[in-house]
This record gives C-alpha cells, structure tokens and sequence, in this order.
C-alpha cells in the first residue's frame, strides 16, 4: 500500500478576485489523522474542500489513494465521495424531516441499499456513539452534541477511506466538543479511517497525529509543541 493516502499537489484556487489556495501541498498517510489549522479566511475550508473532490483547484493535482481526483468530471467525483469519502461539518447538518437513523442511513440510500439494509446498518452506530433510543428522533428533538453523534455516524457509515471534517466541533460547548472528538478519534482508529480535520480549537487539533498551519493560502508544517501554544 502506497504511504499517501490523499494528497494536494501545488493547488491553486480563487473565488473571483480573491485567491484562497496559492500553491498549497499537503500529504495525508493512511490512517493518520491530520489537523489543518490556520487563521479565519487562510483557506483552510477550501483545501479541504479541493481534497475531497468538492471543489476543483484552478492548477495543481489532487491525489487519492492512487489516483487523480481532480481531472475527473463532476459526476465521477460524486461517485468518489459517495464511496470512499465520510463527511462531518459545524452545523451537522440533519435534514430534519427525516428520523436520526434515517439520516444515518442516508449516504446508504444514496448509494443505492434498500431502506431495511440502510437502517439495519445504520443501527448499531447508535450504540457505538451512546445514542441508544434516539434512533426516532428528528433532530429538532436532539440536543447540539447529540445531533453531531448523529452527524458523525452519518459520516462513518459507509466505512469511508477518509472522514473529511469541519469544524466539527465548532457549534458545541467544549465538554461536548470533547466527547464528540474522543469518538470520532475512537471509530477512527478502530477502522483505521484517514481523517482530515479542520479546526482552530488548539484543544481539538490535540486529537490529531500531525498538524499543518495554513496561511495566506499555503500549507507549512506545525511542531507538536506549537499547537497548544
Ligand atoms: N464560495 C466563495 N466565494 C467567494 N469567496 C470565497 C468562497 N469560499 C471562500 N472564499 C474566500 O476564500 C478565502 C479562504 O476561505 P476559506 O473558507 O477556505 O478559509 P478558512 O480558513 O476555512 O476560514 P474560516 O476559519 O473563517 O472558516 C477567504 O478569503 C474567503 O473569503
């Protein structure tokens, strides 16, 4: 097995005017959990997003597991993310109409598995995460950390390669902000998930193997002894 398992190559990108990644480089190993930190608007959100396929880079070469990311069109990147990728964001993110384990299950439908296997898949993480009998609830009936557990097992039901995450604990009160990243480290390590995590928290980027600080668009390594400095 190759030693990258993801991996942005020089990658430029701008919004307009602005430019947001000015020839940003960054490797992620298997199973390592990569911390990206930086200053607000250093670009941090669109490396991650360049990484995962959701946006494509003006210049440069996205790499997962082998193979190119960024020449392929937006359908084959759809596919990517729906197989191989895990997502988790601020905001959770629940679609609210539906229960807490059908929103577990929804990247399941997505790909195609019938309802009963979705749900039969979905169930078990409620367990894993401590969300035993919320499985009914929608997630105006969740609480914040709660909600993000349901988020999280949304993100990790595919068995993903990567769990790309954003400020995952960015709307949550810091004791839950800590149980929330103790399992999303502990499911992680479980099933050797690569993750790559964005945040500015020095507490949250403490879960992580390895951090890099973006700035003014460019990726530089971080020592261990900075980032809770
Ligand atoms: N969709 C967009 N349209 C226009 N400009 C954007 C867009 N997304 C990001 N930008 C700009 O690109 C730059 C980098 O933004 P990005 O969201 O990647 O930063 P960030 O480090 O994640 O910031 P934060 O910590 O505040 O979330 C900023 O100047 C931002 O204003």
């Amino acid at each position: 097995m190759s030693d990258v398992m993801i991996e942005a190559r020089d990658v430029m990108r701008s919004f307009g005017q602005t430019p947001a990644l000015r020839g940003a480089t960054v490797a992620v190993a298997p199973g390592e959990i990569l911390a990206i930190m930086g200053p607000s608007g250093s670009g941090k959100s669109t490396l991650l997003h360049c990484l995962a396929g959701i946006l494509v880079p003006d210049e440069g070469e996205i790499h997962f597991d082998g193979r190119r990311v960024d020449t392929l069109d937006e359908a084959g990147r759809s596919a990517l993310r729906r197989d191989s990728f895990g997502f988790v964001f601020q905001f959770g993110q629940l679609v609210p109409e539906l229960t807490a384990e059908e929103n577990v299950a929804l990247p399941l439908l997505l790909g195609g598995v019938r309802r009963e296997a979705a749900l039969r898949q979905a169930r078990p993480w409620f367990g894993r995460l401590g969300l035993d009998g919320l499985e009914r609830r929608r997630s105006g009936e969740l609480s914040g950390g709660q909600a993000q557990r349901v988020a999280l097992a949304r993100g990790l039901v595919t068995s993903p390669k990567v769990l790309f995450a954003d400020e995952p604990t960015g709307s949550l009160d810091s004791l839950t902000g800590e149980q929330v990243m103790d399992q999303m480290v502990g499911a992680a390590r479980e099933h050797g998930t690569t993750v790559v995590l964005v945040t500015h928290e020095a507490r949250v980027a403490a879960y992580a193997d390895r951090h890099v600080m973006v700035r003014d668009g460019k990726v530089a390594a971080l020592a261990p002894e900075r980032v809770l400095s």
